[in-house]
């Protein structure tokens, strides 16, 4: 049953009941209409209360009708208006979730009752759409123009004291909201409902309103970087304001159906699931994630305070798990240590604010210098800067200080894992979790899967990735993993483009008008030069172990860009010095400027190498740097580092800054066409042969023969290949 109608007295109790979430599928809005008309003729019915099973209210429109006939059927704001017009009241019981056409639904009805612990929101616009049943005309009707756009432009999930303040909900109770909810439907029988109809509120209008509206459009372009629904959104907000209530909805239908042309809704909802199905990992033995349990993680430690160690201590600390944080000396104890406990008052004061006890919800966190205190702790996780060496010294440590079953993580970004597990006892409790920086902040963890890593250590990772609400995915061990792995063949062709004409300010600029959160300069100027320098002199690509008469711009018969390494030798280390591919107000600095220094060297460096220059075409850069990125994870596929696109598209979307209205890499490649992505790589490689990562991976080339399937089904298409996890 999609619903249920029961009588409490003269209430009648309808129950949203679709698991898990009681999205409001088509066979729940016909059980709603069907409920509902019976409870509003029913004479014996002198008020009605609405909710949801599970103790969750509903997560909203059933996401995957979009874009199937089953959408079109019963609409929604049909079944709001009806609820609203009732001259029985209609109550809500929100308990856990009321979010999007949930929250719609709750909008229309007249009163609205939320548990303490219940979230409401409209987070449509996170997955490309706005709210269309109502929602951008009834909540700005309720609460006003300003905070209903901060609640529908955000999308974010409100706390149900917030949104008793900003008045979204009437009541909120600490027991249960279902039976609280009932009283007051038989408190207000007979009350007049007019006040409670939100669609007949008419909203006064003033210049400093459309002054306001105008900003947001401006602040929405600079923010969410060619994102339509946002600016969707507050033309629709826009409308409850000059339009009726009528044709406002009108104008929202409009927007949405506009929206839903451009293609951004699609590759949104294909995010939106990839996230959900990362975590069900499967395992070439036929293990998981549903067949391994993972063991509970009571207590941890982290080695290392540097920005990584603070993050992830942090991290720890919200999921209510103690750590145990160690640094090297006392002097660095003592500097790390200050930076957590200002990170943790941080979190204490945000949770004070939502009304919760830090003491209660946050995990104690002891500082020490003494290994030996790892005895007991059930995980660790390093994270300590990229030194193979320092890293197997500490692993050795700790695989005889800490427990037989302790998981001993390592947090590299691109090292070893089986190296680093060989100098243990115990290779099979050793993992990666490769968390981004500021990994208090940033989603993404790639956990990454060594070739004698148990299941268990697997199944433990995955879902401590979970626990602090992070998107974990399953990667296999090679170097620099996916993420890393995949942005060498892209800041190697913005290089290029540096080297054939164009300057940092322009392939940045043409990155981030595609989408992406920061241009690959700008990205490396954040993340510091030197990194890759180091890296790249260990392997003997810059420096010393360059062997004698090697031409400049060639390594190992291939084309090799020397620009980074002549930066880094000029001191020129990005943010961290103040110089890098930008100059900054000082060192540490946040705000780059493009650099006549810069310029300079490389109008020089293109004449010293007589290099041909290119003209200046922006589409040309956005292609170059964004197939060289795809071709990467096809090969990745190919070697099952990587179990499917969409594990890749999860990495992209929420580490590197990737525009989430196109998907990720693999799925705008998929959109682009994979004929189209292949000929262009086709024509590039053929013209530069000493670039091998250009070179058409095989798994493209088998799947554009194919004619480029839909990407959903490259998994079934490529047969074994993939899945080698
Ligand atoms: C917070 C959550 C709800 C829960 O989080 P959590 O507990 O961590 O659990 P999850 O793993 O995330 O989810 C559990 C499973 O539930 C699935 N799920 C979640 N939400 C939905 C949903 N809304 N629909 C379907 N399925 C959902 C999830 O995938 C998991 O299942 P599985 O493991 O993958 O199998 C969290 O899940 C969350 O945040 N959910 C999303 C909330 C949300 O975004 N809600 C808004 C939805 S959109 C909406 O409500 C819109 C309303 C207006 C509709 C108006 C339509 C007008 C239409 C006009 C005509 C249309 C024509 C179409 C175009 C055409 O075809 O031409």
């Amino acid at each position: 049953m999609a619903a249920t109608r029961r009588l409490a007295n003269t209430v009648a109790v309808i129950t949203i009941s679709h698991p898990p979430v009681n999205a409001l599928s088509s066979s729940v809005r016909h059980a709603l209409v069907k409920e509902f008309g019976e409870a509003s003729r029913d004479p014996k019915v002198e008020a009605i209360v609405l909710n949801g099973s599970g103790r969750k209210f509903s997560a909203g429109a059933d996401i995957r009708e979009f874009g199937t006939s089953a959408i079109k059927t019963v609409s929604l704001e049909d079944i709001n208006s009806t609820i609203e017009a009732s001259q029985k009241p209609v109550v809500a019981a929100i308990e856990g979730i009321a979010l999007g056409g949930g929250l719609e639904l709750a909008l229309a009805c007249h009163y609205r009752v939320a548990d303490i612990q219940a979230k409401v929101g409209l987070p449509e616009v996170l997955i490309g759409i706005l709210p269309a049943a109502g929602g951008t005309q009834r909540l700005p009707r309720l609460i006003g123009v300003p905070a209903a756009l901060d609640v529908i432009v955000r999308g974010r999930h409100i706390p149900a004291s917030e949104a008793l303040k900003l008045g979204i909900v009437d009541e909120v109770v600490q027991g249960n909201a279902l039976d609280a909810a009932i009283q007051l439907a038989r408190k207000v029988i007979g009350y007049p409902l007019n006040k409670k109809r939100l669609s007949t509120v008419r909203i006064s209008s003033d210049s400093n309103l459309e002054d306001f509206l105008d900003t947001a459009v401006e602040k929405a372009k600079k923010q969410f970087r060619g994102a339509k629904a946002p600016l969707a959104c507050i033309e629709a907000v826009r409308a409850s304001v000059h339009l009726s209530y009528h044709q406002g909805l009108e104008k929202e239908r409009q927007l949405f159906f506009s929206l839903w042309a451009t293609g951004q809704p699609q590759a949104q909802q294909y995010a939106f699931f990839s996230e959900r199905e990362a975590g069900k990992w499967t395992h070439s033995s036929g293990a998981r994630w549903d067949t391994e349990e993972a063991k509970p993680i009571r207590t941890a430690a982290v080695i290392g305070l540097g920005t990584m160690g603070r993050g992830i201590v942090i991290s720890l600390s919200k999921a209510k798990i103690p750590v145990i944080a160690i640094e090297q000396d006392a002097q660095q104890l003592e500097v790390g240590k200050k930076a957590v406990n200002s990170l943790l008052e941080r979190e204490a004061e945000k949770l004070k604010q939502q009304g919760s006890v830090p003491s209660s919800n946050l995990g104690s966190v002891h500082f020490t210098l003494d290994f030996g205190e790892l005895q007991d702790v059930d995980l660790v996780i390093e994270a300590v800067y990229e030194n193979m060496e320092l890293k197997k010294e500490i692993f050795r440590k700790l695989s005889s200080v800490c427990k037989p079953d302790a998981f001993l993580c390592t947090n590299t970004s691109g090292l070893n894992v089986d190296e680093i597990a060989s100098v243990t006892h115990r290779p099979n409790q050793v993992i990666g979790t490769h968390f981004f920086s500021p990994a208090n902040i940033m989603r993404l963890l790639e956990v990454v899967r060594g070739q004698q890593t148990s299941l268990t250590a697997i199944a433990t990772a995955m879902n401590l990735g979970k626990k602090l609400g992070k998107v974990a995915v399953l990667v296999g061990n090679c170097p620099l993993f996916v993420g890393n792995r995949m942005l060498g063949p892209y800041l190697e062709q913005a290089s290029y483009l540096l080297e054939e004409g164009y300057y940092p300010e322009e392939v940045d600029q043409a990155m981030e008008e595609f989408g992406f959160a920061m241009g690959p300069f700008r990205m490396m100027d954040l993340a510091g030069l030197d990194v890759g320098w180091r890296s790249r002199t260990e392997k003997g690509l810059t420096g010393a172990k360059v062997p004698q008469g090697t031409p400049a711009r060639q390594r190992l018969g291939s084309r090799y860009s020397p620009l980074a390494d002549i930066l880094c030798e000029s001191g020129r280390f990005g943010q961290k010095t103040g110089r890098g591919w930008y100059q900054y107000e000082k060192p540490g600095g946040r705000t780059g400027k493009p650099d006549p220094w810069v310029k300079d060297f490389l109008q020089k460096y293109r004449k010293t190498h007589q290099i041909k220059q290119q003209p200046s075409n922006p589409e040309q850069i956005v292609e170059r740097c964004a197939f060289a990125l795809a071709n990467e994870g096809f090969r990745i596929l190919e070697d099952g580092i990587a179990s499917c696109p969409e594990d890749i598209d999860v990495i992209y979307n929420n580490g590197y800054g990737w525009p989430k209205y196109r998907g990720g890499p693999m799925y705008y490649a998929s959109s682009v066409g994979l004929p189209k992505v292949l000929d262009t790589l086709e024509k590039y490689y053929k013209a530069n042969p000493d670039v091998p990562s250009m070179k058409p991976a095989f798994l493209l080339k088998k799947l554009a023969a194919l004619g480029g399937p839909p990407i959903k089904e490259w998994r079934t298409q490529v047969g074994k290949p993939v899945n080698k996890l």
